[in-house]
């Protein structure tokens, strides 16, 4: 009989693209395999998920805003509605298993399948748990976790530590560097640095690169530069000048490409984005972004700064060390291998395998 799953989360990228991961995983193991995409109206998933060949609905709901209060007045009635809504798809597509990713659209999804009584799993990103992971994971059947020590926010019998999902477009990229380069119309003479801001882009990260852009070419330096949405119109124009070197793109479709093509990369700290630089075994000066619950980036890119696999820099320093710490780090070759070697130890390539089967277990 065709089995039926539902995957609900969303939000940013770091909760969409490992959700993508586990259905092409679940696809993999079992072709005929029905799966529904609850996400967020509004939200990146509502464009991604679709665009990776999957069906999403999109439910009523949104997260408490901590710059606007009076936003929050309507977000009792929102949760509700989205409950409604969630109960309603529940009886229609009737699924196996729920699977939870994080994000706005896995409470209610998560909350009605475990008052009807039908299997759900959690799959925890980060080193820290939220408020509603922690609560949904009482009654989850089990919880898939990328980090150590996690029992303190989950029953560790439902524990399984799997790593994060990977898409297999990053795992098992069979783009060459000198492909990945004409592609974004680089030269293969100079050292490219590529820089992302997690999904959303980084205003700070942003913000220091502006005056280093006419230092770039004298030393020989060439730049993939992600900015985010808000940011992109800024960066266009203050790249013009420099065109040839710098490229500049509100949101990268093809990381894998990005990931190729570069020598050294700038990233925020996210648990994806490091699970990803893992894989592709790059040097990376990570630069955490300070606001994330309980400053869960710090942690993510300190447990891998202590094994002597990455760099950091503190987000209010990037203005005064991104400069500095770039340009060492890609004169140092003995460095970059260094961190290249150690970043290399800690991929996990199959997690969206392990993830998947646990799905299946537990219908
Ligand atoms: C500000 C904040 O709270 N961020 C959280 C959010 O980050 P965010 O959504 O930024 O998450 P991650 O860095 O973990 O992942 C980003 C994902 O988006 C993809 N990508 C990114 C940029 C781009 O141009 N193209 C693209 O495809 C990356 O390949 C990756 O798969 O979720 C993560 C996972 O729960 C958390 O660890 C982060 O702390």
């Amino acid at each position: 009989m065709q089995r039926k799953v539902i995957i609900a989360g969303g939000g940013t990228g770091g909760h969409i693209f490992p959700a993508i991961a586990i259905a092409n995983a679940l696809k993999k193991i079992e072709p005929d395999i029905d799966i529904l995409f609850v996400g967020a109206l509004g939200k990146m998933e509502m464009e991604k998920v679709p665009q990776a060949g999957y069906p999403i609905e999109g439910l009523e709901i949104a997260g408490f805003n901590r710059s606007n209060m009076l936003k929050n007045l309507l977000l009792p009635f929102k949760i509700l509605k989205s409950l409604g809504q969630a109960r309603r798809i529940m009886q229609r597509f009737q699924p196996d298993v729920v699977v939870g990713v994080g994000g706005y659209a896995s409470f209610p999804m998560l909350k009605q399948a475990q008052r009807k009584g039908i299997p759900t799993l959690i799959q925890e990103q980060n080193s820290f748990a939220g408020k509603t992971n922690k609560l949904l994971g009482k009654k989850a059947k089990k919880i898939c976790v990328a980090y150590d020590n996690m029992e303190v926010f989950f029953p560790a019998d439902k524990l399984i530590q799997t790593g994060n999902p990977v898409r297999n477009s990053i795992t098992q990229s069979a783009v060459s560097k000198e492909e990945a380069l004409a592609h974004f119309g680089l030269s293969k003479d100079k050292k490219t640095v590529f820089v992302v801001g997690g999904s959303l882009g980084a205003k700070s990260i942003n913000e220091a690169l502006l005056p280093l852009l006419p230092t770039f070419e004298g030393k020989n330096i060439q730049l993939i530069w992600q900015t985010g949405k808000p940011f992109y119109d800024t960066a266009r124009s203050a790249a013009a000048p420099y065109a040839t070197q710098v490229k500049v793109f509100d949101f990268i479709n093809l990381m894998d490409f990005a990931y190729k093509a570069a020598d050294v990369v700038i990233s925020r700290a996210g648990a994806l984005a490091i699970a990803e630089l893992c894989v592709v075994k790059k040097p990376v000066i990570f630069v955490p972004y300070p606001f994330a619950a309980e400053d869960h980036q710090t942690s993510n890119a300190m447990s891998l700064v202590n094994k002597k696999a990455a760099l950091i820099i503190k987000d209010h320093e990037t203005g005064t060390q991104l400069g500095t710490t770039l340009f060492s780090l890609v004169q140092n070759k003995a460095l970059m291998e260094q961190l290249e070697q150690n970043i290399g130890t800690l991929g996990n390539a199959n997690a969206d395998m392990v993830i998947a089967k646990e799905v299946l277990k537990i219908i």
